[in-house]
């Protein structure tokens, strides 16, 4: 900086500065090429997906056509003209929030009234600010924040017990993830990816959550779903086999049905366990609770879809060809409340995933049951 230019060339130090810098304008401008093709992909869909829609108008005077014509004029083009702009998805979505956007969704919570929410964001924000460098909140807010749930006998008391519940969870042989998106090497199920196209697609419909044992659409669960089993096709009992395989051999004869599920942006499923918590779970099924949950992810997601274990403070990055694994139940057959797990809204792109769900029954020599309510 403060070097006249023919000192640079007068020294091989000053040359190796130079060529130092060199490099990083280079890696900058790899950064901006790729960012900047993902987002003319990007783009180019959502024109043909406008055009689709344009194209579909019969009559303006149709009030449908009308809504969404209004729709696509002020919030579509809106989106588009953003991403433009600005890069939106290439990098402000892709990196983490930080204090001060935590702190921006703890308050929205609290407006909602959703306290114990707001709280974990506003402790969140409290550890993001710590490490921050410049953070754009003050700490004092955050703690104010966390004393205005009316609900309990003050915040910072529930802040003392959702910590030192996260330590108590954190410890021992769970990692936290959150913090590093690292991705594994891509495993291979072959066709098995084509169970989302050729096979659920023609049957899919709006998937329904259990609710005082009756099957409702809800709000909670914005996803679509088709079942599909070994008559389906022989990848599904290839499926199957594998399962058993990566289970240590949980027995068929409690497996549900194959679950796929397709989400749309915006398609989410809110926190929820997989095991029922009535006194005969899964009555009509005859085969006891869900001892475990195998779930494949049929596509990668442009932004947005991670599974997420809140307990565990774990993050699952969906990710064509790979699968996730989890035991519902304890030894002794007790729901394990850290499986509360959720599938975060997708932002752009669209995810494919397919759920085996596996009863207790018949599993007795492969997963024997054990008294001790820790194992
Ligand atoms: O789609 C996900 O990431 C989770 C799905 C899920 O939890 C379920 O279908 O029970
Ligand atoms: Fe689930």
């Amino acid at each position: 900086q403060h070097q006249k230019p023919s000192e640079f060339y007068s020294s091989v130090m000053n040359m190796e500065l130079l060529l130092g810098s060199e490099l990083a304008i280079l890696d900058r401008l790899d950064l901006f090429i790729r960012e900047s093709a993902e987002k003319i992909k990007l783009l180019k869909r959502e024109r043909d997906r406008l055009r689709d829609d344009v194209r579909g108008v019969d009559h303006v005077s149709n009030p449908i056509s009308a809504f969404l014509m209004t729709k696509r004029l002020l919030v579509d083009y809106r989106d588009i003209d953003a991403l433009i702009r600005d890069d939106v998805y290439g990098r402000k979505l892709v990196r983490e929030l930080n204090s001060e956007e935590c702190y921006r969704v703890g308050v929205a919570m609290v407006r909602g009234e959703y306290f114990s929410n707001a709280n974990q964001w506003f402790l969140e924000a409290l550890n993001r600010w710590k490490v921050e460098d410049d953070p754009g909140v003050n700490q004092l807010w955050i703690n104010q924040m966390l004393k205005q749930d009316p609900t309990h006998a003050g915040g910072l008391v529930k802040k003392k017990t959702i910590e030192d519940d996260q330590k108590k969870l954190r410890s021992g042989s769970t990692s936290r993830t959150t913090l590093s998106r690292r991705l594994p090497p891509r495993p291979r199920f072959g066709n098995f990816l084509y169970l989302s196209h050729r096979l659920a697609k023609p049957r899919i419909s709006r998937a329904t959550v259990r609710d005082d044992g009756e099957h409702r659409v809800s709000n909670a669960r914005t996803s679509q779903s088709a079942w599909l089993d070994a008559g389906d096709d022989r990848v599904v009992t290839t499926l199957d086999r594998r399962v058993g395989d990566m289970t240590g051999g949980l027995r068929q004869q409690s497996y549900e049905m194959l679950q796929v599920n397709n989400y749309g942006v915006g398609g989410h499923y809110v926190a929820h366990y997989d095991w029922a918590m009535e006194a005969v779970p899964y009555a009509g099924l005859g085969v006891g609770n869900r001892i475990a949950t195998v779930m494949f992810y049929l596509s990668d997601v442009e932004v947005g879809g991670a599974t997420v274990f809140p307990q565990l403070g774990l993050s699952v990055f969906p990710r064509k060809g790979s699968a996730i694994l989890w035991y519902n139940l304890y030894r002794n057959g007790k729901g394990d409340r850290r499986t509360l797990h959720a599938a975060c809204p997708v932002l752009s792109g669209s995810k494919w995933v397919a759920n085996q769900w596996i009863h207790e029954y018949h599993q007795e020599f492969v997963r024997p049951c054990e008294l001790d309510p820790e194992k």
